[in-house]
């Protein structure tokens, strides 16, 4: 019984091998006239009797030099499958590096021989793997020895680290921005692979470029016990020989982004989130899984049979989401707080510009310019989020209205003015800048509001007078994902910054994510208001978390601020200075803004006190789109769940069309988990059934997103 990597197909496929073959075995099947991977799956109640000779098809292929994938994998990816609405099939296979459909069984275990090989070489100890360095293939140059002494632990520190220990529960390490959660991280994973001398580690991080230094620390620190890394970066050759690796529990600590989650770890027993709030542990595609959910899953499966902390989850923030930070404090999660910063440093005194009262047309407030352009006379950095990049988000023609509107999507093209070009963010849609407007001609076509692009012209335009420490003109660097698509170049430029070579920073919000700067003093924010009023329930949540996280990026060396003298400030500019949420946000208090947009929800019945999921159809007609969702809803009325589900009208997704395609989404609430689930698992069918009555004609495709992260 085995499951191919072709979703749409429903449920497992029979077929039949000369001996038994154990659940979890890789195999090749055929497939119609192909030849595909499989995975063996059980199959309780399946008898072969009265089954005709040649009625099933036999394995072609299995792949015994590897391990089957064992039991509490398999029951995590059935467990994502169900969840999460998809087929096994696509959720199993999916979760295995692509370059295993392509090998042949004996292509597969001279590759094994190879690494084994490797690994043998490249230390005396033969613990650590060649392929454990992911610098591009390059062979292992750092010894087995261990190089970087660990610091002593802070009393905050070694407090949660022995309350972690001490406990079962997941735990939520609430930490402040610079508290030193990294360190308890491998604190945690050190110990336990001390102790354990089979066990393993997963370290997950929302975006492994961004933390560079994060996974140089484990390099450096755990290089003895094999460090690998899984993540979209990395070739297909890598991806396997990790994969691999870990599978074998050759490597015991693999540091990965949210793919990492299905990785197979016969002896995982501690599963590390860092950063859990962000929202890139989400998939926006396929199985739209959370890696974080699915964290708490498995280490719960994991322990099956076995003592209950077995396997631990750490999940880690400085503005933990707020499902979580409620987890926490009804007892569910064990909640460890480290409010100190490591040296004792202050956080960032916020200090609210009101737009109402700077002069007409000013980027950025005059007194913000002064202290930007005093603190790089100092030797300090300052950094400006922007979240949104390009030049402008729109050029618009003043004489006849025109807008630079994609042609394929109800979306502006964001002017770049680097290439003169007109991008389409959301369909990649690209056109040279018209050089008048097409519609009357007019030669005064303007770019409207800011992005990040422009934001770094004006801001070098506006500090040419100002001078470094050293006397040089101030440089500015601009990060966001135009400046960084070189592969390398995200690396090379947060490198350049953290050295000194750049007096400002300029970027989107991937400026404040998890960077430990030491020289930053100022952070500011230029248009946040967006996320005050936008109609997201969770907008507020990621607007608190964006400011508070980038705040983080300032005074996290003590002893520098302390011998500049320096004061250490978040800047953000607003129309809206007196928004509850910059009261918050000056205290610094995240326990304080939880509480009230927690009771909010509870108010609003908004998740986490009730379960959402949401039904996108795409179609080549709005109408159809919109009539496959109000089509199925109403044949499901009498589905199982019904009575406890709230299923709202469809409506167009807040971009309604993107590259040509109509999109609908249907919200479906409910107050219980369970019945939500019953609902969609029968819904399913209903789904398919109205994708053939003629009202829904030109339906592309639909999908559920069970837990959205956008509304
Ligand atoms: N016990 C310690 N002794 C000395 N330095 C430490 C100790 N623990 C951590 N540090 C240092 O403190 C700094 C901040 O730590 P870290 O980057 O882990 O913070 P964080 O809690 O992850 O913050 P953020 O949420 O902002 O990412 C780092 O430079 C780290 O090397
Ligand atoms: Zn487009």
């Amino acid at each position: 019984m085995t499951t191919p990597a072709y979703s749409g197909l429903g449920p497992a496929l029979t077929y039949v091998h000369e001996r038994p073959l154990e659940p979890g075995t890789l195999v090749r099947v055929p497939l119609g006239q192909r030849e595909v991977l499989g995975l063996v799956w059980e199959a309780p109640g399946l008898s072969l009797e009265g089954l005709e000779p040649g009625q099933a098809r036999a394995v072609l292929q299995v792949f015994d030099a590897i391990p089957p994938l064992d039991a509490a994998w398999r029951g995590l990816a059935s467990f994502a499958a169900r969840y999460y609405q998809r087929s096994l099939g696509e959720v199993a296979l999916a979760a295995l590096p692509p370059q295993l459909r392509d090998l042949q069984a004996e292509q597969l275990a001279r590759k094994l021989k190879r690494l084994a090989k490797a690994a043998g070489s490249s230390t005396k100890g033969g613990h650590q793997p060649d392929a454990a360095n992911s610098n591009a293939g390059a062979p292992a140059a750092e010894s087995a020895a261990d190089n970087s002494a660990p610091p002593e632990l802070s009393p905050e520190q070694a407090v949660a680290l022995q309350r972690f220990q001490a406990d079962d529960r997941p735990a939520l390490l609430f930490g402040t921005t610079g508290s030193g959660k990294t360190e308890v991280y491998l604190r945690a994973v050190q110990e336990l692979l001390e102790q354990d001398p089979q066990a393993q580690a997963l370290v997950m991080v929302p975006e492994i470029n961004l933390t560079p230094q994060l996974e140089a620390r484990f390099r450096e620190r755990f290089a003895r016990w094999g460090v690998v890394a899984l993540h979209s970066g990395l070739t297909p050759a890598q991806r396997l020989d990790h994969w691999l690796l870990a599978h074998q529990g050759r490597a015991r600590i693999l540091l990965g982004t949210r793919m990492a989650i299905f990785a197979s770890l016969p002896q995982l027993r501690l599963i590390v989130v860092d950063e859990e709030h962000d929202p890139s542990y989400k998939s926006q595609e396929g199985a739209r899984y959370s890696a974080r959910d699915l964290a708490i899953y498995r280490a719960k499966r994991e322990s099956e049979g076995r003592s209950p902390g077995h396997c631990r989850v750490l999940l880690g923030s400085a503005t933990p989401s707020l499902e979580s930070w409620r987890a926490a404090e009804i007892g569910r999660y064990l909640k460890l707080e480290m409010p100190q910063r490591i040296g004792g440093g202050a956080l960032p005194r916020l200090r609210l510009v009101n737009m109402n009262h700077q002069p007409k047309q000013c980027v950025l407030a005059p007194a913000l310019l002064e202290s930007i352009a005093e603190r790089a006379a100092r030797g300090e950095q300052s950094m400006i989020l922007l979240n949104r990049r390009g030049y402008a988000p729109v050029l618009a023609c003043h004489a006849c209205g025109w807008k630079s509107d994609c042609p394929h999507c109800s979306a502006h093209a964001v002017f770049h003015k680097i290439d003169r070009t007109l991008r389409c963010h959301h369909c990649g849609h690209s056109a040279r800048v018209p050089y008048a407007c097409p519609d009357c001609g007019n030669l005064d076509i303007a770019p409207v509001g800011r992005g990040t692009e422009q934001l770094e012209e004006q801001i070098a335009g506006l500090l040419a007078d100002a001078r470094r420490a050293d006397g040089g003109p101030i440089r500015v660097l601009r990060l966001d994902a135009d400046s960084t698509r070189a592969k390398g170049s995200l690396e090379q430029q947060l490198a350049g910054m953290h050295e000194g070579e750049f007096d400002v920073l300029v970027g989107t919000q991937m400026i404040a994510k998890g960077h430990d700067f030491r020289r930053i003093t100022l952070v500011a924010s230029v248009n946040a208001d967006g996320g005050l009023f936008a109609s997201d329930y969770r907008a507020p949540e990621r607007l608190f978390a964006l400011l508070l996280q980038a705040a983080g990026r300032a005074g996290r060396d003590a002893s520098f601020v302390a011998s500049q003298g320096t004061a250490v400030e978040l800047w953000v500019q607003t129309w809206y200075p007196e928004h509850p949420l910059f009261a918050a946000l000056a205290q610094h208090d995240y326990p304080a803004f939880a509480a009230q947009q927690l009771q909010e929800r509870e108010e609003a019945l908004m998740p986490p006190y009730s379960f959402q999921a949401l039904v996108r159809a795409e179609a080549r007609t709005q109408e159809a789109a919109q009539a496959l969702l109000n089509l199925a809803a109403q044949a499901g009325e009498a589905l199982p769940g019904r009575e406890h589900l709230t299923l709202y009208p469809a409506v167009p997704m807040a971009i309604q069309r993107v590259a040509n395609i109509e999109r609908a989404q249907m919200l479906i609430e409910s107050d219980s988990r369970p019945a939500l689930q019953a609902f969609l698992a029968a819904w399913q069918e209903q789904l398919q059934l109205a994708r053939s009555r003629p009202e829904a004609k030109g339906v592309l495709r639909w999908a559920i997103d069970v837990d959205p992260q956008a509304i």
